[in-house]
């Protein structure tokens, strides 16, 4: 089949490749003429694990083309996603701009029927107004269906998530749009949920939100397990043995960041009071996420008393490992309270630095070639994302080049009793019984 994708972002761009991945041709339009020349010139945009291989191989097969032109894209495809942003604005609900925006530039291109998907996470009701818009621009008589395709991958883990999905939602209210999209999903092997539109806005929002909340739930814990003495690892393990539970988002941590999590918890909550059934549960689970860095900070004062002129290293950037994301990344927050205390930040970030640089904050903080650079001459390490290689550096070389032996652990990274065993006064979230405690 021929598909549009508009706004070749995160999610068109890696959409679009496994699309075209699993045979369909696919063009990828986006608005930035910067971002389309990049891909013309085979390179990547954004770092994800597999991406640049698939496109390369996609755009030789020449089943993956870029253009800046929504109206050639418009008339390439027999659907068309819209993966465009769906920002945050000052009081938690949506910016719906580029959504309308979009609406409004397919409407004028339709000569004929289209289904026009909406891929991009929006609030309960946003197709309605999707399809009223385009009736309203589009030339009188042309007919189309507005279907509601909400995305579930990770960043990180994108292209598998999207090659092998947990599930397919598909909102729709005509028969003849979910056809065509049954056969948009031919080649994933995945199961198919078909719903009305509204429900399958809903259930974006919704399974964002659990996740959230369970990340919440484990943080809460995390604070009784400091107090309390107990570790907040073993509790996760023993709670998430129940199969009705699940270990997964029961990592306890510096709370959830990332450009999903923080915007589409408050447009829920902004939309359900809206409706008038507002979702209080959702507001705890705000609360608590900025409790747990704000709690983790303190700790810090507490160990090193005075952070102003510290020289404090600080390990991973991006929002999570794997990406190169800093947006609304919680290390990035963290750092920035930091440099706000007058300490001297230096960090790395195996992916993240080049995303980082572009912040006005990045001329605050020294950016090092490696970990262990990172760390020479610091007071204090605080590990704030969960790269992999962080939790293999060796002790005993981080223990001669630090001048004073603490380790922050922002995400229970590193093991403790090894830590301490390399003469390291050792703090992890959640971990209140184990040895070397700052
Ligand atoms: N990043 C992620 O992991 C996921 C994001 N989503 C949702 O997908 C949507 C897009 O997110 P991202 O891909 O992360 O955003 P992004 O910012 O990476 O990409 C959006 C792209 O749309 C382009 N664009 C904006 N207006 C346009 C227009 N009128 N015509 C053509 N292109 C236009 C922008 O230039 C940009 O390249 C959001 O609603 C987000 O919540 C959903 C699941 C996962
Ligand atoms: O709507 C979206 O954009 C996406 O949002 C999340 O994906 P993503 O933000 O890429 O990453 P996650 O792995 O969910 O992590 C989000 C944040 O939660 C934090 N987290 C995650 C899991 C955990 O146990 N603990 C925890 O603190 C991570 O550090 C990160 O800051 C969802 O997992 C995806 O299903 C969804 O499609």
């Amino acid at each position: 089949m021929k598909l549009t994708i508009i706004g070749s972002g995160y999610v068109g761009l890696t959409t679009g490749a496994c699309f075209a991945e699993a045979g369909h041709h696919v063009m990828c339009v986006d608005n930035d003429p910067r971002k389309i020349q990049t891909l013309l010139d085979g390179n990547i945009p954004i770092y994800e694990p597999g991406l640049a291989t698939l496109v390369k191989k996609n755009v030789v097969s020449k089943r993956l083309q870029f253009t800046t032109s929504t109206e050639d894209g418009v008339n390439y495809g027999e659907v068309i996603f819209i993966a465009v942003p769906t920002p945050p604005q000052p009081d938690g609900s949506v910016d719906l701009s580029y959504i309308e925006k979009v609406a409004r530039e397919i409407a004028v291109c339709l000569d004929s029927y289209r289904v026009i998907v909406d891929k991009s996470t929006v609030p309960v009701k946003t197709g309605e107004r999707v399809s009223q818009t385009i009736r309203r621009y589009a030339k009188a008589g042309v007919e189309f269906d507005v279907v509601s395709n909400p995305e579930f991958l990770r960043e990180g883990s994108a292209v598998d998530d999207l090659m092998h999905p947990d599930r397919i939602v598909i909102g729709g209210n005509s028969d003849r749009a979910l056809a065509v999209m049954q056969k948009v999903y031919e080649p994933f092997v995945a199961p198919v949920l078909v719903t009305d539109i509204n429900s399958a806005e809903l259930i974006k929002h919704a399974a964002n939100s659990f996740l959230a909340l369970k990340i919440s739930y484990i943080n809460a814990l995390s604070e009784i397990c400091e107090i309390s003495g107990a570790d907040v690892e073993k509790v996760a393990e023993g709670i998430g043995m129940d199969k009705r539970i699940g270990r997964s988002f029961l990592n306890a941590g510096l709370g959830y960041g990332g450009s999903c999590f923080p915007k589409d918890i408050s447009a829920f909550i902004a939309i359900a009071e809206q409706l008038g059934a507002p979702l209080n549960l959702l507001k705890e689970v705000e609360k608590i996420n900025a409790h747990q860095l704000n709690r983790f900070l303190q700790g810090i004062r507490e160990a090193l008393w005075v952070l102003k002129d510290k020289k404090l290293a600080v390990w991973g950037i991006s929002f999570k490992p794997n990406t190169d994301d800093v947006r609304s990344s919680v290390a990035v927050n963290l750092i920035e309270a930091l440099v706000a205390e007058g300490a001297k930040v230096t960090a790395f970030d195996p992916k993240g630095m080049e995303k980082f640089k572009e912040l006005p904050l990045a001329g605050k903080v020294t950016l090092t070639e490696s970990a262990l650079e990172a760390a020479r001459d610091a007071e204090a390490l605080i590990v704030a994302t969960e790269w992999p290689e962080f939790a293999t550096v060796d002790l005993a070389e981080l223990r001669d080049v630090m001048r004073t032996p603490l380790i922050f652990d922002g995400r229970n990274l590193l093991d403790p009793e090894a830590a301490a065993s390399h003469g390291f006064q050792y703090r992890g979230i959640g971990r209140g019984t184990l040895p070397g405690l700052v």
